[in-house]
């Protein structure tokens, strides 16, 4: 494959290749069919992969089937890669194996082509520091490889072409191993989703909502996680709740967080767990989505998904993130959706009253805030709490014995008790939790008093 994302073994190996990378220079470069080539994002994702941005160039015009931009166009990408003393050319297009070669087939020895999906997966590939996150990365690899392999197998078998792209000779054996390895790695993944879905059952019954924090990248998500949450109790917690970590990292960069984290949040009366996981990003191809799908089952599995944008930026942007994520989420995602216009700290008087009613139709009723200041948080709060499947409330009479006062610690531990009265003989407790607790309830209360006429 293009781009230098091989090598997903991890480990040692992969810290010292991510510290050579840093003094990598690439050009970036776009074409569009009309308007203008827009190179923020591409230059922003260069940078999140260790690239220094040395030099640029846009094209307007429709797609050159053999080099993708016109051919004038590569000679002057060539003419300045050499100026720039590049090492990769980036291009933020969807470049095809023949175009790829092409264009590189232009370019001085040792430059690489690399595309945007290529730049995000050598991102993911660094970042990857789970196993989970590593299988993702490498069937994602795999399934680019995969299309590149049966073009050049069928063309080493049409023998017009040997040793095509210079790597050798190429037959049908190549593209077997990469079917074999796919399928070996989507059975593992499928088991780490198994265990991961149980251990979200787990949750549930023991009275936690889970709340998931999604949105395109850099939207603040990370930030706000570590707002919401409780001072950490991972150490009392440590045993029921592997994945419970101290950290969320937030940086001003693309694709900080790959895997998921989940910690406590602090609610009136909820017990809440809000995990926090990869951003969005726009214009990725299925086979990219798919080998992360279950990174996003934490959101898709969720009771309540707060879906984060960047306020600060453009009515535009922000039309253009929340309409990537609400596809993201569209086909999968089973729970209420609550829009958070975040970063309103950097807007000016006005400016949060206009976006909200230019967006309306993309963010209903937005709760505004700032994960950096704290502003809005606490209307946040009440309205996760409002937002969360209701609760049963119920009224329970227990005899008073050991076995009552370990259930009412029980209904004190999964849901919120509003009162509890001990008289002589017996206590009453007065609570609310979800539907499913109070169900256990009732059967262990009908237990207990089995067991005391028994
Ligand atoms: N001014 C301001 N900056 C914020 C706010 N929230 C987050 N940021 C900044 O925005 C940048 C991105 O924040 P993160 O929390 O890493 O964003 P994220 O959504 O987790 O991003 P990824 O993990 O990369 O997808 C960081 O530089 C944060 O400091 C906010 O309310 N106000
Ligand atoms: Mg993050």
């Amino acid at each position: 494959m293009t781009g230098n994302a091989e090598g997903t073994n991890g480990g040692e190996e992969r810290a010292e290749t991510e510290v050579a990378s840093n003094d990598r220079r690439a050009v970036v470069a776009k074409r569009v069919d009309d308007g203008d080539a827009d190179l923020t994002e591409i230059s922003q994702l260069a940078a999140a992969a260790g690239y220094e941005v040395v030099d640029e160039l846009t094209q307007t015009r429709t797609e050159d089937a053999a080099f993708m931009f016109g051919e004038g166009k590569v000679a002057e990408l060539r003419d300045r890669v050499c100026r720039a003393d590049a090492d990769a050319v980036i291009l933020d297009n969807d470049v095809g194996p023949y175009q790829t070669f092409n264009i590189g087939g232009k370019l001085p020895e040792g430059v690489e082509v690399i595309d945007r999906f290529t730049l995000i997966l050598e991102i993911f590939g660094q970042r990857a520091n789970t196993r989970k996150a590593q299988l993702q990365v490498e069937l994602a690899e795999l399934r680019y490889e995969l299309p590149r392999a049966e073009a050049k197998a069928s063309l080493a078998k049409r023998d017009e072409r040997p040793g095509f792209m210079g790597l050798g000779e190429y037959d049908e054996s190549v593209e077997r191993d990469i079917k074999r390895q796919i399928s070996e790695i989507r059975d593992e993944l499928d088991s780490i989703a198994d265990k991961e879905q149980a251990r979200r059952e787990q949750r549930r019954d023991s009275g936690f909502d889970l709340v998931a924090l999604a949105g395109y990248t850099n939207a603040g998500k990370s930030t706000l996680m570590r707002r919401l949450a409780a001072e950490m109790d991972v150490d009392e917690n440590a045993d029921r709740h592997p994945d419970l970590d101290t950290t969320a990292e937030s940086q001003d960069m693309l694709f900080t967080t790959l895997g998921t984290t989940t910690r406590r949040a602090e609610m009136e009366k909820r017990d809440v767990l809000l995990t926090d996981t990869v951003g969005f990003i726009a214009d990725l191809p299925h086979w990219l989505v798919e080998s992360f799908e279950s990174t996003l089952d934490s959101v898709y599995r969720a009771d309540l998904v707060l879906l984060v944008v960047d306020a600060s930026e453009s009515v535009e942007a922000m039309r253009e993130k929340l309409v990537t994520s609400h596809d993201t989420l569209y086909e999968r995602n089973e729970a209420p959706i609550v829009t958070v216009f975040n970063k309103v700290d950097r807007l000016a008087p006005g400016e949060l009253a206009d976006k909200r009613a230019a967006l309306s139709g993309v963010a209903p009723d937005p709760v505004a805030v700032s994960a950096k200041t704290g502003a809005g948080v606490a209307e946040l709060r009440d309205r996760v709490e409002s937002e969360l499947p209701e609760w049963e409330r119920e009224r329970l009479v227990l005899p008073v014995s050991d076995d009552a006062m370990s259930l009412v610690s029980w209904i004190h531990d999964h849901g919120h008790v509003a009162d509890e009265t001990y008289a002589s003989d017996q206590v009453t407790v007065d609570f609310e939790a979800k539907p499913s607790i109070v169900a256990r309830a009732r059967s262990k209360a009908a237990g207990l008093a089995s067991a005391e006429s028994a």
